[in-house]
């Protein structure tokens, strides 16, 4: 049964941030959601994580109404989420940090295992006792990932991973990210500014634009699509 946001409707004063959106990421597909700045992506994202509540629609996960439960609920029910700007817990190490997200949400039966696990699957292992501090914005990204994989989630939605990587680690990562969304039969929802690396990452895409779908289909089709096209140049081409 799949993570499902049905006709979400979100304002923010007067502004229409997402309107008549219907999403549904599904265990073991990786999931695409694309469109130019303030499209409403961070928005719906947020909508599917429990941060933010919608004015009209439901979101569902296995069949089950999820709309009023808090992130934290959901992250146990195994949705978990990264954060565009990493969040690190200050003064603990990385396999500490990966480690506090394994027992949160009690879905790890052995949360050691699960956080040195994650590291390990994140290239992070050589690194685990370094204070996070040390970091470096790539590392700073994999930990971030590395912490939502320890908590062993079902969904794992991803906000803007590759950001700020250059363009031998976002394909490392994109990598990486795809053999462990397949070993563990993940849904993957991607949310990206760069359309190369979303198209590689995934099988299915959503188009955001001034807080609309306006289109949804496989990365080939949606790369040729003239609305899309046209959202992004704001029709100059
Ligand atoms: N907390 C908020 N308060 C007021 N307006 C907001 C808030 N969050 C988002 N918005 C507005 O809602 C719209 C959608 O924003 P959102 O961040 O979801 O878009 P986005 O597609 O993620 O953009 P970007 O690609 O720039 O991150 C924008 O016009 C934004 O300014």
């Amino acid at each position: 049964m799949p993570l499902y946001a049905q006709n979400i409707k979100v304002s923010f004063g007067g502004l229409l941030a997402l309107q008549g959106v219907t999403l549904e990421v599904k265990i073991g597909y990786r999931v695409g959601l694309i469109g130019p700045n303030g499209a409403g992506k961070t928005t719906l994202f947020s909508v599917l994580s429990g941060h933010i509540r919608p004015q009209e629609g439901e979101v569902f996960l296995d069949g089950h109404r999820i709309t009023h439960l808090s992130p934290e609920t959901r992250a146990r029910l195994g949705v978990g989420r990264t954060f565009q700007i990493p969040r690190p817990f200050p003064g603990l190490t990385v396999y500490e940090n990966a480690l506090v997200f394994a027992r949160f949400t009690g879905r790890a039966p052995n949360p050691e295992k699960s956080a040195q696990k994650a590291l390990e699957v994140l290239d992070l292992l050589k690194i685990a006792d370094v204070p996070v501090e040390q970091l470096n914005v790539s590392q700073l990204k994999r930990l971030e990932l590395a912490r939502a994989l320890a908590a062993e989630p079902r969904y794992l939605l991803l906000d803007e991973v590759f950001a700020g990587l250059n363009p031998r680690e976002k394909a490392e990562l994109a990598e990486q990210v795809e053999i462990l969304a397949k070993e563990r039969n993940l849904g993957l929802l991607v949310v990206e500014h760069d359309l190369k690396t979303v198209f590689r990452l995934t099988q299915w895409v959503y188009v955001l634009s001034f807080g609309s779908l306006i289109a949804e289909g496989p990365p080939e089709a949606i790369a040729q699509d003239p609305k899309v096209i046209e959202a992004y140049t704001g029709g100059v081409i």
